[in-house]
Parts: C-alpha cells; sequence; structure tokens
C-alpha cells in the first residue's frame, strides 16, 4: 500500500470540496426489488426503479470514485459498501443485539419486543439480510430499506467528528440503527467511537441537511427532514467540541422536493456553488448565524449568539470573508430550474474542488456550468481519457452520470455518498 494510504487518519472531512480519499455508498439490491406499488409512497419513492439499469449506473459512479482516488484512498480502499460494514459489524454478537435492542428501541410502534429473542438468536447472514430487506427466517417482518441508497443521510463527518444522524420518517428510522451499530462495532472506527457525536432521540437530523463549508463552517438545514432541536443539538456539539465557530442554518420550506439542504446548494469549487435560484437567491431572512456565546458558570450549557441574516450569500460571505458564484440549477428558465431541481440538478458531488459529478440528464444546468468554465464530460470519457490525471490536475470538469434509473429515487451524486477522509495532502 502507498504510504499516503496508510498515513490518512480513519475519519477526516475538512470541506465539501476537499480531495475526497474515501467515500461510503450502498448499491441497490435485493431491498430495492421489494419496492412495489403498493408501498412506494411509504417507503419514500415516487416511482419504481429498474433495480439492474439502476445498479449498472451506480457501479459507473463508483468506478468513477475509484479512478479519481486512484491510490490516495485510505486504508482499507477508496469506495466502502455500507452492506459489507454492517456484515462485517455482525460478526460480533454484541453488535447484532445491540442492532435488535436499537430496532425495538427506535421503532415502538412495529413491536419487534416480541421477537426479540429469536432476532438476537440469528446468525450474521441472516440478520444482515433481515436488516436490509425486512425478511426473517421467522413470523417476523420488517420493511424493506431501498433508502440505504442515500447514505449521505446516515451520518455527517465533520473535521474527525462522526455525527450520527437520527431520521424523520418511519421508513428511514432502520437506517439509524444500522450505522449506529457500525461506529459502535466495526473494528474501522475504533479511535473515532469517542468523537462519536449522539443526538437526544426527540430530535431528527439526517446528513443530507449538513454541509462543511470549512474548518470553522457548517451549513444545516432546517427542512421536512432536520428538526429546530436537531439543528441546535448538532450546533451544540459542534461549538463545544470541534474547531467549529460558525453555523448558518438555513430555514427550507418543508416540502418533499426540497427534503434537504444539499436538494437545493451544494458546492462545485470552494467558491461556487450551483443553487436552486428560486430558495437560495431570494433574500428573506432565512439564515439563522448560531455561533457560541457566554459561558454561564456552573454545569450550565454555554449560551448560542443567534441573529438573522437575509440571505444564504450574504451570510456565507460575511463569515467566510470570500466571495461566491452561484449557478443557477436548471440555468435562467425558471422551469427547467424546477424540472432540473427535482431530478437533483442542485445535487452536485465535489470529487475535488472543481470536479463535480451530477446526472446528464439535467441538461441546462451541465449548460450553465459550462459557461461557468467547467469542461463537461460523459462518465465514459472521463473513465477512458481523464482519470487519475483529471483529479490531479486543477481544470474545472463536470462529469455527467446517466441517473435515469437512480434518478427515480429522489437523490443525486451527494446524497449516495458519506465521504469519510477528504482533506488535502498538505493536511495529512
Ligand atoms: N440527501 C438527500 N437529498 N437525500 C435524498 C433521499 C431520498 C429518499 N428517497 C428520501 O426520501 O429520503
Amino acid at each position: 500500500m502507498p504510504e499516503s494510504a496508510t498515513a490518512a487518519p480513519p475519519l477526516q472531512v475538512s470541506s465539501e470540496t476537499a480531495p475526497l480519499r474515501q467515500v461510503v455508498v450502498h448499491t441497490p439490491g435485493e431491498e430495492m426489488a421489494l419496492v412495489a406499488p403498493g408501498n412506494k409512497d411509504e417507503l419514500l419513492f415516487d416511482d419504481l426503479l429498474f433495480v439492474e439499469e439502476a445498479r449498472e449506473e451506480h457501479a459507473t459512479l463508483v468506478r468513477l470514485f475509484e479512478a479519481a482516488i486512484g491510490d490516495a484512498g485510505a486504508e482499507g480502499g477508496a469506495v466502502l459498501q455500507l452492506s459489507d460494514l454492517l456484515r462485517e459489524a455482525f460478526d460480533g454478537a454484541d453488535a447484532r443485539e445491540s442492532f435488535v435492542e436499537a430496532l425495538v428501541e427506535l421503532l415502538p410502534e412495529r413491536n419487534f419486543e416480541a421477537y426479540e429473542a429469536e432476532l438476537k438468536a440469528l446468525g450474521p447472514d441472516a440478520l444482515h439480510r433481515f436488516a436490509l430487506t425486512g425478511q426473517a427466517p421467522f413470523a417476523v417482518s420488517a420493511t424493506p430499506l431501498p433508502n440505504l441508497l442515500f447514505t449521505r443521510d446516515l451520518s455527517a463527518v465533520v473535521g474527525d467528528h462522526p455525527i450520527l444522524s437520527l431520521a424523520a420518517t418511519a421508513a428511514r428510522r432502520p437506517e439509524s440503527a444500522i450505522i449506529r451499530t457500525i461506529y459502535h462495532h466495526h473494528p474501522r472506527f475504533a479511535a473515532a467511537r469517542e468523537r462519536l457525536i449522539e443526538l437526544p432521540e426527540d430530535v431528527t437530523f439526517e446528513g443530507g441537511d449538513l454541509l462543511v463549508v470549512n474548518e470553522r463552517v457548517v451549513m444545516i438545514g432546517q427542512s421536512e427532514r432536520t428538526s429546530l432541536g436537531g439543528v441546535l443539538a448538532v450546533a451544540r456539539a459542534l461549538l463545544d467540541r470541534t474547531s467549529v465557530e460558525h453555523v448558518l442554518m438555513v430555514n427550507l420550506p418543508k416540502e418533499r422536493y426540497c427534503m434537504h439542504l444539499d436538494t437545493v446548494f451544494t458546492f462545485a469549487d470552494d467558491d461556487t456553488c450551483v443553487v436552486f435560484p428560486p430558495i437560495i437567491e431570494e433574500p428573506r431572512d432565512h439564515v439563522l448565524h448560531i455561533e457560541a456565546g457566554a459561558e454561564r458558570g456552573g454545569d450550565g450549557p454555554r449560551e448560542f449568539r443567534m441573529r438573522p441574516l437575509p440571505s444564504v450569500r450574504e451570510a456565507l460571505e460575511e463569515v467566510t470573508g470570500r466571495s461566491y458564484t452561484f449557478i443557477p440549477c436548471g440555468g435562467a428558465d425558471p422551469i427547467r430550474q424546477r424540472r432540473e431541481q427535482w431530478t437533483d440538478g442542485a445535487n452536485l458531488f465535489a470529487v475535488r474542488p472543481g470536479l463535480v459529478v451530477g446526472y446528464a440528464r439535467n441538461r441546462a444546468t451541465y449548460e450553465a456550468l459550462a459557461r461557468a468554465g467547467f469542461h463537461v464530460v460523459s462518465a465514459d470519457d472521463f473513465l477512458g481519457f481523464y482519470g487519475d490525471a483529471a483529479a490531479a490536475s486543477q481544470d474545472r470538469i463536470a462529469v455527467r452520470l446517466s441517473g435515469n434509473e437512480l434518478s427515480r429515487g429522489r437523490g443525486g451524486p451527494r446524497c449516495m455518498t458519506m465521504p469519510l477522509v477528504r482533506m488535502r495532502n498538505s493536511e495529512s
């Protein structure tokens, strides 16, 4: 293994665009094929995915990461599969037991308590299958977890601190038990365990709502999925325990189309963002700047200082001291903006500053990226001609990934990735 690989720490995310070294994904499997007309709404799918094709699209995304990261990956490789991490964690009987206990606790309405002993007695493979598909060798059943595809929402890493999400919907709540089990029991996370940020059970928070601007600044959406309590609990933990000094809370409409902040706002370069103009460009006092206030003395928690700011742009410019270019998702036409936002045009994933991947179908978004100086290439061309040389260069490149099946799940490349390590060489 090259030296840089062993040197990379187990967890380190220094910004949204810092070069990617290791990422967790989930290639759709058996659980996706269990989405049917009768349960799709409950499972948060607007349509059924053609699973074979979705798997191929996803495999291209994985190849792209492997090509771009090359040998710079952290220990264990560039791309980790969530399902493997869970299966490896289940090798320990403690992990299996605490997973079952977490399910019982997180989903009281499902009455898994009645089968607790049987579930705890399942071996690692059987419990793994039950966790993903809801199917067990006896009379209990749970809902399948097709949304595992969107690994982003399970957790967020800020610096070297992992935050465990607490999913807002019943369909996704078992995912919180999965990620909790992985962080608590998988040997890979042994060193990060003491830095784990866990939230009080009465709040909700999903990773798609948190963006790491730099070591001192994070943005958090207060959304359909992340409650005000969730924002404040994450803010408190970050301000108390990490290098973060500024939390910018963005108040979003509580609607499905913009369920997380990353559905309307992502970073394409250190100073360039792709934005959904109707929500992000109009100033309307929808940003709250949160900082640590005075110590209270005694054991009481430290106070917050909060003040409203008119817009995302003003908030970012004020706390970072730099200026930003906003590229409109869908270009200038309001209808195309809405159509392309719906198919995740604003949900780009940056592999390094200025190298992004999105869904090819969002053509007006790519035209806007081209106008901002990005070379637009297909995923095949990227893999054939660019690969790791492109990752190392300074060129601005926007890769078009075929995602006609994947996009039916209402999530784009950023939603499908949970970076564990992203940092510049100088940071290792
Ligand atoms: N980070 C994101 N924007 N994730 C999108 C998740 C989509 C998923 N079907 C859901 O409704 O939960």
